[in-house]
């Protein structure tokens, strides 16, 4: 039997935006949706669309202007209205600079648990347990006493996560924590929100510009696009659908294949065969170099032979070259 999934956090009629002495400014109007437990959900769309608002108000730090964000799976605290900060059941990461420097990791981390601490604001020893399991939970327990001023953008944001989890909410939401990072620390981020997502059963929201990394990261996809709604969907779904093609209007960019598009300036067609990483870079460079790359026999024609860093090419004459950058130099 089909299993009903209860999302942990529901937007329901949510109208977001700005209500400034000019008149209204909506954002994102009448949503309807959910983040489910177990999910990485990535929120994608164009700058100034509105993500950063939107996030900020399903965190409870900007009010809607009009409908409700609701939590499942805990009790709202007595007296609480569903519209406002709950820092027990949603943290949030966002883009602002850590200004406490001198502060050290364990300290920063140890802010997750203030919303279960009593009027004396001390730690127990649950408290500090759970301190120590996010730090585990992240990787970074050999920089519990460094001082935030020594740790590089990665290994701040990998802080902050850690500060999140040890909130110990069913939601987090965080906005943009790839930006400034290089592509292994970009990747180590969104591998290990998602693992979090699965192994912790959170919903994880992230705002992001890494269209490649949410394509291959994200269970779902939120994309903000026209009338001011959101298109959700599988990664894979929203790509075949044309619909990233619809609101980021490519240029030169060929989503479906994940590559750039190369004009076939040259007006010569090459046949490639061989296989693997090598096979994928040759058509690369042929690309890239205006050969126009089909399948079929042509008259320009070459053979990749071995793999990767042992690899040579071989045209149609029996020409052999060790190194693309040769043979390239040698087409016509
Ligand atoms: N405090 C504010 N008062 C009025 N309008 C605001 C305020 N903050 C942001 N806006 C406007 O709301 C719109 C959405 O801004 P927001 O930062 O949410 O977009 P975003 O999608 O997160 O952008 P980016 O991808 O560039 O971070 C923008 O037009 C912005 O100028």
């Amino acid at each position: 039997m089909k299993q009903t999934i209860t999302p942990l956090l529901s937007l329901q009629a949510l109208t977001v935006g700005y209500v400034t002495s000019v008149g209204s400014n909506i954002l994102f109007e009448n949503l309807d949706l959910g983040l489910n437990a177990g999910e990485l959900t990535c929120f994608m769309g164009p700058n100034g669309i509105g993500k950063s608002t939107l996030i900020r108000t399903l965190a409870g730090l900007q009010t809607p202007l009009a409908g409700t964000v609701r939590h499942a799976g805990a009790l709202l605290p007595s007296g609480q209205k569903s519209n406002g900060p709950l820092p027990q059941l949603t943290s949030v990461v966002l883009t602002d600079k850590v200004t406490s420097v001198q502060m050290n990791v364990r300290e920063l981390v140890s802010f997750g648990r203030y919303p279960y601490l009593g009027w004396n604001i001390t730690l127990s020893r649950d408290d500090k347990d759970k301190v120590e399991a996010a730090l585990a939970e992240v990787h970074i327990q050999h920089l519990a006493s460094h001082r935030l001023f020594e740790l590089s953008d990665g290994q701040l944001q990998m802080v902050m996560i850690a500060r999140a989890l040890a909130q110990e909410t069913p939601v987090i939401l965080l906005d943009e924590p790839t930006a400034h990072l290089d592509l292994n620390n970009r990747v180590e981020v969104m591998n290990l929100l998602r693992r979090l997502a699965r192994k912790l059963d959170k919903a994880i929201l992230i705002a992001t510009h890494e269209l490649d990394l949410a394509l291959q990261t994200a269970d779902l996809i939120w994309l903000a696009g026209r009338e001011k709604t959101l298109i959700t969907g599988m990664p894979e779904d929203l790509v075949l659908s044309g619909v990233f093609d619809e609101v980021f209007q490519f240029k030169g960019y060929n989503l479906k294949t994940g590559r750039v598009q190369h004009e076939a300036y040259r007006g010569k067609a090459v046949s490639v065969s061989g296989h693997g990483h090598a096979l994928l870079w040759t058509k690369n460079a042929l690309e890239r170099n205006g050969f126009e790359v089909i399948s079929a026999p042509s008259g320009l024609y070459i053979e990749v032979v071995g793999v990767d860093d042992a690899t040579t090419w071989v045209l149609q004459d029996g020409n052999t070259f060790h190194s693309l950058r040769a043979l390239l130099a040698h087409l016509p």
